[in-house]
């Protein structure tokens, strides 16, 4: 594997527990700056737990025992001193089904920096829901109806307003949790020409079941298995030469 890029998360012997369960074991991977990372595997692999470790979403569970590294530009995000809102801020989510606020579309897109004193009320906010609705693609299909709800949009329409709100308060990583699975194909196509455009800003790490649509936006793919990482390399030698057995069983469709 190349080495030229900068490495922007480096995770390193992390393990994750659910109660008894060993989800995570041992993953050691560094994801790259200004990429598309993929985490493909069959269901209950755990490629979701590991999403959620990189943003500390699995602290909100109880039952979950974390150890290992997850270093952000130099900066452990469990060491003691650190602040999960904070992480939460520098590293933003996209869910699989998309989930506006009950709220309009303007203020899907601005509650967050106006709640962290981001932006002040007027122009200065309606400058940053601007370009946040123009980064997510959307601006042109909603600026004449900024003030209906979110939930008034199609499913497309809202998972790309659901980006907005999180590029509006400018992370610098984009974790994806199947961002496509609940759309149709034209929908899922836009999406993936979004991820294309935003990898120029931002870092983005997405789980997919989809093995062509990590054939054609990831540049690194990350085979998990059993809770294992079985496999990580850029997206072209997964799929046209892996190194494991088990790599080319799944992607040849053998089990998964
Ligand atoms: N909140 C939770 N509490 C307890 N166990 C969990 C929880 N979430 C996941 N698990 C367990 O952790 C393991 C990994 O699950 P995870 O959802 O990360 O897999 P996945 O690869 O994302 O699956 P899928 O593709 O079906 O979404 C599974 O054994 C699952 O049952």
């Amino acid at each position: 594997m190349s080495n030229e890029n900068n490495i922007k998360i480096d995770v390193s012997e992390l393990n994750l527990w659910y109660g008894d369960n060993h989800a995570l074991h041992n993953i050691t991977v560094p994801l790259y700056e200004n990429k598309i990372t993929a985490l493909i595997g069959p269901s209950g692999c755990g490629k979701s737990t590991f999403l959620r470790c990189l943003n500390r979403m699995n602290d909100l569970i109880s039952t979950v025992k974390i150890d290992g590294a997850v270093v952000i530009d130099n900066k452990n995000v469990y060491d003691k001193d650190v602040d999960e809102v904070s992480v939460r801020k520098r590293v933003g989510m996209v869910f699989q089904q998309p989930n506006p606020f009950p709220k309009s579309i303007y203020d899907n897109v601005a509650y967050a920096p106006l709640k962290h004193h981001q932006v002040r009320k007027g122009k200065e906010c309606d400058e940053l829901v601007e370009k946040s609705l123009r980064d997510a693609g959307l601006w042109e299909e909603v600026k004449d109806k900024l003030h209906e709800p979110g939930t008034s949009l199609s499913g497309g329409q809202q998972q790309r307003l659901c980006i907005a709100r999180t590029i509006a308060v400018k992370p610098e990583i984009i974790l994806m949790d199947e961002p496509t699975s609940a759309l149709d194909p034209i929908s899922t196509e836009k999406i993936e020409a979004l991820m294309l455009e935003l990898k120029k800003k931002y870092t983005i790490i997405t789980v997919t079941h989809n093995m062509q649509q990590a054939a054609r936006v990831a540049d690194y793919t990350a085979f998990f298995h059993l809770g294992k990482l079985i496999e990580y390399d850029e997206t072209e030698t997964i799929f046209v030469n892996p190194s494991n057995k088990k790599t080319e069983d799944y992607i040849t469709g053998r089990f998964g």
